[in-house]
């Protein structure tokens, strides 16, 4: 099986697939021989990066192969072509120019104007809300390689088989189904999730037994909703604090202006931007606070805050 490669013209200033597949927004991308790999929507999708295009190639599960559902519905090649490149583009956010974007944040602001050029082409990915749910959920208290490492074992345990290519198995994220029927706490646990596993097993029992709440998660993308109902939505799940809402809503929800606060945020807050809370440079992160630090960024920043969070964010993570 060899991959067929497509291409779009889309410089590194816009997307830096090296640094943007490891800043801790998506957790099961994997590189090998300089393509990424990983699965979107019941497929295999790789990427790479030639100058100024992004290559794209995927392959298509075997259940979508299979000689029945071809007789059914028999795509064109092209058919398949145009929707893997939808996918990308939705995943990738690329109706979103970040060069734009960039410069309006150096004009306001100079100390991301110093340092965002060795840190070009990080954008907003919009992810499946419930992986980045429960990817968020296993984030806590926790770091990039680990939760790679338990998102990972998700698939490989509960999720579906789709295809081998070059040695690797890949499997689809497993739904809320899935998780709560082929999972329970103690296999959650055994797996290494810790205190995590209580909480992705009940996410996933909640979404699982009803289906309106989860049809729900994913309207949240919609206008319709203000990012206060969306924070507030989110923050029903099990192990979902305000943190780990904000970076659903933002990274799956498409709510720009949101930016998560963390030990990190409030660390460059306070080194590079001199943040106070009510006059106070050491004051610990309370419920006001917090709040005080989004509105604090989105003064700054404007409404793709959460964009420009992402870039600094990425920059004190010190990817080599
Ligand atoms: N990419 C990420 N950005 C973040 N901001 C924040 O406060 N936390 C995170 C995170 O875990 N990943």
């Amino acid at each position: 099986m060899s991959l067929v490669w497509h291409s779009i013209k889309l410089p590194p200033n816009e997307i830096y697939l090296d640094k943007l597949l490891r800043c801790g927004q998506a957790f099961r991308w994997v590189k090998n021989d300089n393509i990424w790999s990983s699965t979107l929507n019941n497929r295999v999708v790789f990427l790479r990066q030639i100058e100024d295009q992004l290559e794209y190639a995927s392959l298509t599960s075997l259940k979508e192969n299979s000689p029945k559902v071809k007789k059914l519905q028999p795509k064109l090649e092209e058919e398949i072509q145009d929707d893997v490149l939808g996918l990308i583009s939705d995943y990738l956010n690329l109706q979103i120019s970040i060069v734009q974007l960039y410069k309006d944040w150096a004009s306001k602001d100079a100390h991301f104007a110093k340092v965002s050029a060795a840190f070009a082409g990080i954008r907003m990915l919009q992810q499946d809300p419930w992986e980045t749910l429960i990817s968020f959920i296993c984030s806590s208290n926790n770091n990039v390689k680990r939760i790679s490492k338990m998102c990972h074992a998700l698939c490989l345990e509960y999720g579906d088989f789709i295809v081998e290519y070059a040695g690797t198995k890949y499997y689809t994220f497993p739904t809320p189904d899935q998780l709560a029927s082929r999972a329970s706490e103690a296999s959650l646990r055994e797996l290494g999730f810790g205190y995590r596993a209580r909480y992705v097993y009940e996410t996933s029992k909640m979404l699982a037994d009803d289906k309106a709440l989860f049809m729900q998660l994913h309207s949240m993308r919609s206008s319709n909703f203000t990012d206060e109902q969306v924070h507030e939505f989110l923050l029903q799940f099990k192990g979902v604090g305000p943190k780990v809402a904000d970076c659903v809503a933002l990274m799956s929800l498409n709510r720009h202006s949101l930016v998560p606060i963390d030990t990190h945020v409030l660390q460059f807050a306070r080194r590079d931007y001199s943040y106070k809370f009510r006059g106070r440079s050491n004051a610990t992160l309370s419920s006001a606070m917090y709040v005080d630090m989004k509105r604090f960024f989105v003064e700054k920043w404007g409404g793709y805050a959460g964009w420009a969070h992402s870039v600094l964010f990425t920059r004190d993570l010190k990817l080599e």
